[in-house]
């Protein structure tokens, strides 16, 4: 089957025997916005990390554009395969800014760019001025992460990795480390990219974030995916009283009407 992307019989375990991710099938097409959501330690985070190729797998494949770029070697524990070059073409946020403390915002930007794809310096730069320019953060091109405020630093990952022409982006929690105040800055970047059809894993416990930005949410729950359904059938269908007593009780939220 040809989906944008197609993981395929994903078992993850740490340790040999904490298994978090158990027979994973998952597709979704370009331009779709699937939001995990599930109990602390449901494997959401991993799940992300595996899509990225961050975390070994036991078993599964993973492929984007029909392009295999992640595959388990079920004979033996050895590496899993991984092209690069489809890989590169994921991109992720993470819940604590990563950037580079000793490079200034631009300096951070055009190190990927340059390192893995072999740009010239001044090609990266303009690419990340203008990317800087369109989120509001020109004027920190210069600056050093620790200047800036947490949504700056959380806009600068963000542009950090759109700068690698990512097919899809993947966020993990990007705004739980947040004030509440600069919450809105980061989530109002991912709704632009909404709007151009950035393919999208979230993994957030903002329901209200969800519901927005979702075309499609995933419950993830002892290794598995357990509901996969548009966001309107999720939070709004009140003959579907198993999704609001589901998110009540693993995450401790009201549904929203
Ligand atoms: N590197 C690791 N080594 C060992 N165990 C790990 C590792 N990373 C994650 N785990 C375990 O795997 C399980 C799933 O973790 P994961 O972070 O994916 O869950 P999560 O659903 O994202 O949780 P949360 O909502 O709390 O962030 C947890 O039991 C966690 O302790």
């Amino acid at each position: 089957m040809s989906s944008f992307l197609n993981v395929q019989g994903l078992r993850k375990s740490f340790g040999g025997h904490l298994v978090v991710l158990d027979d994973i099938n998952f597709q979704m097409e370009a331009g779709e916005r699937v939001v995990i959501i599930g109990p602390s330690g449901s494997g959401k985070s991993t799940l992300l990390r595996c899509v990225m190729g961050l975390e070994k797998i036991d078993k599964g494949r993973i492929e984007l554009e029909g392009a295999r770029y992640i595959e388990a070697n079920p004979k033996s524990k050895k590496d899993n395969f991984v092209d690069i070059p489809v890989r590169n073409k994921v991109g992720m946020v993470f819940q604590h800014y990563t950037l580079f403390p000793h490079l200034t915002v631009l300096g951070n930007l055009i190190l990927a760019p340059m390192r893995a794809r072999g740009e010239s310096r001044s090609s990266a730069t303009e690419r990340a001025m203008q990317l800087l320019d369109r989120l509001g953060l020109k004027s920190k091109a210069g600056a050093f992460p620790g200047m800036l405020s947490g949504g700056q630093k959380q806009r600068v990952a963000i542009a950090r990795a759109l700068l690698l022409d990512p097919k899809i982006m993947l966020f993990d929690e990007v705004t739980s480390a947040l004030d509440p105040e600069l919450v809105t800055e980061v989530e109002g970047v991912m709704l632009e990219l909404a709007e151009q059809k950035m393919s999208m894993m979230i993994v957030t416990h903002d329901m209200w974030f969800a519901k927005r930005i979702a075309t499609r949410v995933i419950f993830s729950a002892d290794g598995r995916i357990i509901e996969d359904a548009p966001p309107a059938k999720m939070f709004t269908n009140p003959s579907e009283p198993r999704t609001a007593d589901f998110l009540k009780k693993v995450l401790h939220v009201e549904t929203i009407s």
